[in-house]
């Protein structure tokens, strides 16, 4: 079986913007799902942690000050060993306002644990002073188009017409990232990470992140019904085996709005015929090997999910990249368009 991944999330954007309260709301709405969390504050005092609701258990705080400037790869990499071996499912970290995402990016990336994988960067927007601080910080527009996702958060403030302006600027800016509208950082944990189903449900104590979402929902004020702003998921499946070359295409171009690709492939080539896990935030791919369980059928299945996707422009894009309709070129050298993404576990 391929290694089971902990993503790290990285949750970016000016100061202000909203990461505090986006991270509440993944702690206080995490389906069962164990959260680690970097939290990097600016300054000497961990402000943003002590804001960060009551997980201080799971919460490596940085007191001194910028990650990017603060902290090396090691570092990083000592604190991402500590929460993978606390057997965490994702890992959140939550850049200090002048934080640069890149430094953050590649540090992910470049990272030697091999318990970890890229989970995006999530960059939030403060709705209400997007304009004037890009104007005052033009690196704001980089950090934008640099985004698996971008959060338009405190559009209470706006009215709509306003919110539309900033959404179009954000859409030049981004291009193809999906663009969520929200307000208090309220979006679907499922868009960063999967639920878990855990074998051991039996009746225990509620820990503290759930009582707090047993309080909101007295309260009236669970995020759910506000939660799904034209974020939808797609399932494609295929018995016919894929197009690798065609596939990467799909993969390294992907549609308007859509944030990630999960599921498994069967291409069906000689020499190549095992199972391929597929996994994909934004642009960034990747491919782990592994074997077919005992019987099973191969073929392909894939879900998609994003917001404002058009579900019926995705299934005809996959089902152009299924070999039989892709019109052939399906040797073994096609392989080399998916190994390229293959992570040797
Ligand atoms: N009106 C309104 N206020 C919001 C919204 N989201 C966050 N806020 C408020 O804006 C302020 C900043 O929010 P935080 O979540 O702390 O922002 P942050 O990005 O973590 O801030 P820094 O750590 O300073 O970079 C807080 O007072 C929040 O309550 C929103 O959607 N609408």
């Amino acid at each position: 079986m391929a290694r089971r991944l902990v993503p790290v999330v990285l949750v970016a954007g000016f100061l202000g913007s909203g990461k505090t309260s986006l991270l509440n709301h993944l702690l206080r709405g995490n389906h069962g799902v164990r959260i680690g969390v970097i939290v990097n504050d600016f300054g000497s005092v961990g402000i943003d942690s002590m804001l960060v609701a009551g997980q201080v258990d799971s919460t490596v705080s940085l007191s001194n000050g910028c990650l990017c400037c603060a902290v090396d790869v090691e570092e990083m990499d000592t604190m991402l060993d500590r929460l993978t071996r606390a057997d965490i499912d994702v890992i959140v970290v939550e850049a200090s306002g002048l934080a640069e995402p890149r430094t953050l990016v590649r540090m992910i990336l470049g990272s030697e644990n091999p318990h970890i994988g890229y989970g995006g960067l999530v960059v939030l927007v403060d709705g209400a002073e997007f304009e004037t601080n890009r104007t005052r910080h033009p690196e704001l527009d980089l950090h934008v188009r640099m985004a698996d996702l971008v959060v338009l958060n405190k559009t209470d403030l706006l009215s709509d017409d306003e919110a539309d302006t900033v959404r179009n600027r954000i859409g030049e800016l981004a291009e193809r990232a999906p663009v969520l509208t929200t307000t208090h950082g309220r979006i679907d944990p499922r868009l960063l990470f999967d639920e878990v189903v855990r074998a051991d449900d039996e009746p225990r104590q509620l820990r503290l992140d759930e009582l707090l979402l047993e309080q909101e929902e007295c309260h009236g004020e669970d995020g759910h019904t506000h939660l799904h702003d034209g974020y939808r998921s797609v399932t494609f499946t295929s018995a016919a085996p894929m197009n690798p070359r065609a596939l990467a295409r799909f993969l390294e171009e992907p549609p308007p709005g859509l944030y990630r690709v999960k599921g498994f492939v069967y291409f069906g080539i000689e020499g190549h015929t095992e199972r391929y896990l597929v996994q994909t935030v934004g642009r960034h791919i990747r491919f782990d090997q592994a074997p077919w369980g005992r019987g099973a059928r191969r073929h392909t299945e894939l879900v998609l999910i994003g917001a404002d996707i058009d579900g019926d422009a995705i299934a005809r894009a996959l089902d152009g990249c299924v070999s039989e309709t892709s019109g052939g070129d399906t040797g073994p050298e096609a392989m080399t368009a998916v190994h390229r993404y293959v992570v040797e576990s």
